[in-house]
C-alpha cells in the first residue's frame, strides 16, 4: 500500500467492534448455558481464531458474517479437542484461554503463528502452575507450543510483576474453577473487560485498588452482547484527524471505558480539539462518539498508570508527537518489546527512516517533534497496529510512504484503509 500526503480528512466512520471485548465474549459465551448472541462482534483474524479454537473444544458457534450465536454448554460443557489448537497471531487468545484449558480433565496442546510463539508465555504458565495445573512450553522456551494438563485447581492470590490484563485473565478464568476465591494483584489497573463481561453473565467478581477478586463454580447465564467499537482502532483516526489540515472527523461509538481511554487524555494533555459526545453509560461499557478537530499539539510525558490504559496506541501517539511541537517523553513501556513486534525497536527504526528525532530507550521513546517526514518504504513487520500507524504517517509526508507486508491490518481492522479512504478529500 502507498500513501501521500493529503488535503483534508472529513466526515463520520464507525470503527468495528473492540477486540479485547469481542475475544471474552466469545469465552464467557462459551462457558455459560444457553445461547449467547454478540452484534457488531470483530470479524477480524485474532477474534476468528478464538472462536476457531472454542469450536474445536465442541462449542457449536454460528457466524453469519453479522451476528454470533454461542452455543454454550456451562462451566463443565467443553470436551476434548481432536486436534491442535491454533491462536494464529493472537496474544489475548493464547493466554485467556490458557486460563480455562488449566482447569479441564483433558490435555491440549496449543500454539500459533511465528510472532506468537516469540512471545512470553512463562507470566502465565507461573500462576497457573500454582494453581495446580500442568503447562509446559513444548520447546522449553517459556513461549507456545505450551501442552496444557488441566487439573483440579487451587484458589490463589496473585501479585502480577506486569500490569497486564492478559495475565490478570488468565488467572481469574482459572479461578471460575477453583477451591475458594482467586485475586490478582498488579502494578497498575490493566483494561477490566473480562471483570465486567464475567459479572454481567452471572459471575461474581470485586475490584479494590489494582486487585481483582473471583468467586468460583458461578453459573454463568447466556447474554445479548453489543460489542462498543474499539477505541485501538478509533486512536488511528483520532490523530489522523488532529494531524491533516482542515480536518473534522466524528468517530461514532466508540468504548471509553476509563480503563481504556488513555489516548484521549494524552491527546488533551497535548493540546488536542477532541469531543465526547452522547455518552452512553446505559451498558456494562461506557461508550461516546468522539469528536476530532484538526489542532495544535504539544509534547508531553506519558508514564506510570496510564501506560496500561493506551499501550496498544503507543505506535500511533509515538506519530503524533513527530508533529507536536517540542519533546514528548515515554517511559514505564518495556510491555511493547513483546507486543506482535518489539514496537519500541520498530518504531525507531521505521520513524528514522522517515528523518524523525527520535531515541529508543530501555522502557519507551523521546521524541523530538516539529521535523518534517519524508516518505519512504516501511516494513510493518507483520504488525498490524505499525502498519496502520504509518498509513497515518504518509498522508502527513513529503513523497511516498510505502508500507510492506501492510494486508496485516485483517488482524483487528480488515477494512482500515477502506474506512480511511472514505474520508478523504483529494
Ligand atoms: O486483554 C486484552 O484483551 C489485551 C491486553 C493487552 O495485552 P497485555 O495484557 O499483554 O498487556 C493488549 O496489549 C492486547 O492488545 C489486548
Ligand atoms: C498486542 C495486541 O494483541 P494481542 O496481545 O492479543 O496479540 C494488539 O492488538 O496490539
Amino acid at each position: 500500500m502507498e500513501f501521500h500526503k493529503i488535503k483534508s480528512l472529513r466526515g463520520e466512520i464507525m470503527v468495528p467492534g473492540d477486540k479485547s471485548i469481542s475475544h471474552r465474549a466469545i469465552m464467557l459465551g462459551s462457558l455459560a448455558e444457553g445461547t449467547t448472541e454478540v452484534t457488531n462482534f470483530l470479524q477480524g483474524a485474532d477474534c476468528l481464531s478464538t472462536i476457531d479454537c472454542f469450536r474445536k473444544l465442541g462449542i457449536e458457534i454460528e457466524n453469519d458474517g453479522k451476528t454470533i450465536r454461542i452455543h454454550g454448554k456451562g462451566l463443565d460443557g467443553l470436551k476434548e479437542p481432536s486436534a491442535i489448537l491454533d491462536a494464529g497471531n493472537s496474544g489475548t487468545t493464547t493466554r485467556l484461554i490458557s486460563g480455562i484449558l488449566a482447569a479441564q480433565n483433558f490435555e491440549t496442546t496449543l500454539t500459533g503463528d511465528e510472532s506468537i510463539q516469540k512471545r512470553p508465555m512463562k507470566r502465565i504458565i507461573d500462576p497457573l502452575s500454582m494453581m495446580g495445573a500442568d503447562i509446559q512450553s513444548i520447546k522449553g522456551n517459556g513461549c507456545a507450543p505450551l501442552k496444557i494438563k488441566g487439573a483440579p485447581l487451587h484458589a490463589i492470590d496473585y501479585v502480577s510483576p506486569v500490569a497486564s490484563a492478559q495475565v490478570k485473565s488468565a488467572v481469574l478464568l482459572a479461578g471460575l474453577y477453583a477451591d475458594g476465591k482467586t485475586s490478582v494483584t498488579e502494578p497498575y489497573v490493566s483494561r477490566n473487560h473480562t471483570e465486567l463481561m464475567l459479572k454481567f453473565f452471572g459471575g461474581e467478581v470485586s475490584t479494590e485498588g489494582t486487585t481483582a477478586t473471583v468467586s468460583p463454580r458461578p453459573k454463568l447465564e447466556a447474554r445479548k452482547v453489543i460489542v462498543p467499537g474499539d477505541i485501538s482502532s478509533a486512536a488511528y483516526f483520532i490523530a489522523a484527524g488532529l494531524l491533516v489540515p482542515d480536518s473534522e472527523i466524528l468517530i461514532k461509538n466508540v468504548g471509553i471505558n476509563p480503563t481504556r481511554d488513555g489516548i484521549i487524555k494524552v491527546c488533551r494533555q497535548m493540546g488536542a480539539n477532541i469531543s465526547l459526545e452522547n455518552i452512553d453509560h446505559s451498558g456494562s461499557e461506557v461508550t461516546a462518539d468522539i469528536l476530532v478537530r484538526t489542532s495544535e499539539l504539544e509534547g508531553t510525558v506519558i508514564e506510570g498508570e496510564i501506560i496500561p490504559t493506551l499501550i496498544d496506541e503507543i505506535p500511533i501517539i509515538a506519530i503524533l508527537a513527530c508533529f507536536a511541537n517540542g519533546r514528548t517523553v515515554i517511559r514505564d513501556a518495556a510491555e511493547l518489546k513483546v507486543k506482535e513486534s518489539n514496537r519500541i525497536d520498530v518504531m525507531v527504526k521505521n520513524l528514522s527512516l522517515m528523518n524523525a528525532k527520535i531515541a529508543g530507550t530501555d522502557d519507551g521513546m523521546i521524541i523530538d517533534g516539529g521535523h518534517p517526514l519524508t516518505g519512504t518504504v516501511i516494513d510493518s513487520n507483520l504488525d498490524h497496529r505499525i502498519a496502520m500507524s504509518f498509513a497515518i504517517a504518509g498522508l502527513l509526508s513529503e513523497g511516498t510512504t510505502k508500507i510492506t507486508g501492510s494486508e496485516c491490518v485483517n488482524i483487528s481492522y480488515p477494512d482500515f484503509y477502506k474506512d480511511l479512504d472514505s474520508l478523504m478529500c483529494r
